[in-house]
């Protein structure tokens, strides 16, 4: 369904530029629900408005729906559907008024725009919405009617940029099953972008992870975490036993990565459950009492900070302000 090469994007603003999108390949198949995960600034929306063509790449190459980006982006726009961040309803239009605009645009006749207008609203639970103004309805039923709009003329891969950013759980939770649905009935490919880890993991299939313009990893988010080697284990022990416990926690099976913070020793080791026993005998024998213990599983950030060294938030704080507003400006 996708199929990029090198896609490249280099901007040109007050006198410096930058590289936002530094050569990235993309495939994604028929029917895969996809997601684009990065911290603010890695290139997501940059690499979203290329593929859906309202931004020309610099370099490098991609079909769309079987159709080339460059030389046929008529044919792309007819095949995709794109929800940009924050949608783009105007606020005193009703519901159904958005919805059948928007299938005119698309050269429908007023019968068609009709029928597909029942069948979004009752798909996305927006029926009995039809005539409210759009400033009245919350931000989950908001961007519902965000993602039935893009869905008006039927295409078979839709992209949305950042679904659920500044929804509350339960919306989020819901827009979720909703994009499911999407692609578990209709069967439409969907790619979206998020720098919700949550999201990503519970979500998608198959996770790109873009920091600085380039695509650091890719894969299920299963076979993601696989890649951090073991559980991370939290130990609290006294603050003057913090470093005997990290020695004895050192000498553990597979262990790796120890360090200490607080009257705290953190490390990895490969099943954390099995090494529980063996570490409760040694500070035993030692005579160390411990106060907590915590074994987490790895998450997409743990893959995120194996990768690059930081966390997606210590990344996202660390964007320089210019960036961000120059982000905002794209
Ligand atoms: N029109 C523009 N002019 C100059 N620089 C830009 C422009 N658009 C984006 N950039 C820069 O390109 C980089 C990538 O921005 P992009 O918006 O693609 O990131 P993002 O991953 O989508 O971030 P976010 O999660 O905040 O939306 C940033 O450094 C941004 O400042």
């Amino acid at each position: 369904m996708i199929r990029a090469r090198g896609l490249s994007r280099r901007f040109a603003a007050r006198g410096r530029t930058v590289d936002a999108v530094k050569g990235v390949d993309i495939d994604v198949a028929d029917g895969e629900l996809v997601g684009f995960l990065g911290p603010n600034g890695a290139g997501k929306t940059t690499t979203l408005r290329m593929l859906t063509t309202l931004l020309r790449p610099t370099a490098g190459e991609a079909t769309v729906g079987g159709c080339d980006l460059l030389t046929d982006p008529l044919g792309v726009r007819k095949r995709i559907g794109y929800v940009a961040q924050g949608g783009g309803t105007s606020p005193e239009a009703r519901v159904i008024e958005e919805i059948e605009f928007q299938g005119r645009l698309y050269g429908l006749s007023r019968a068609e725009v009709r029928r597909r207008a029942g069948v979004l609203t009752e798909r996305l639970d927006l029926a009995g919405l039809d005539t409210r103004l759009t400033r009245t309805l919350s931000g989950g039923q908001r961007r519902r009617l965000d993602i039935a709009l893009g869905l008006v003329h039927e295409p078979g891969l839709i992209f949305l940029d950042e679904p659920t950013t500044g929804l509350d759980p339960q919306s989020r939770a819901n827009l979720w099953e909703h994009i499911r649905d999407l692609r578990d009935r209709r069967g439409v490919t969907v790619f979206l972008t998020t720098h919700y880890l949550d999201e990503a993991d519970n979500l998608c299939d198959r996770i790109l992870v873009i920091d600085d313009g380039r695509i650091v990893t890719e894969g299920t988010p299963d076979a993601l975490k696989a890649q951090v080697s073991g559980d991370g284990v939290t130990v609290g022990v006294e603050p003057d036993s913090v470093d005997a416990a990290a020695e004895i926690a050192g000498r553990l099976a597979g262990a790796h990565e120890v360090s200490t913070l607080d009257g705290q020793v953190r490390f990895r080791v490969p099943r954390g459950d099995t090494a529980m026993p063996e570490l409760l005998r040694a500070l035993d024998a030692a005579n160390i009492r411990m106060l907590s213990v915590q074994v987490n599983r790895p998450t997409l950030d743990d893959v995120f900070l194996t990768l690059t060294g930081r966390t997606l938030r210590d990344a996202e704080e660390s964007a320089p302000a210019e960036e961000k507003e120059a982000a905002g400006v794209a």
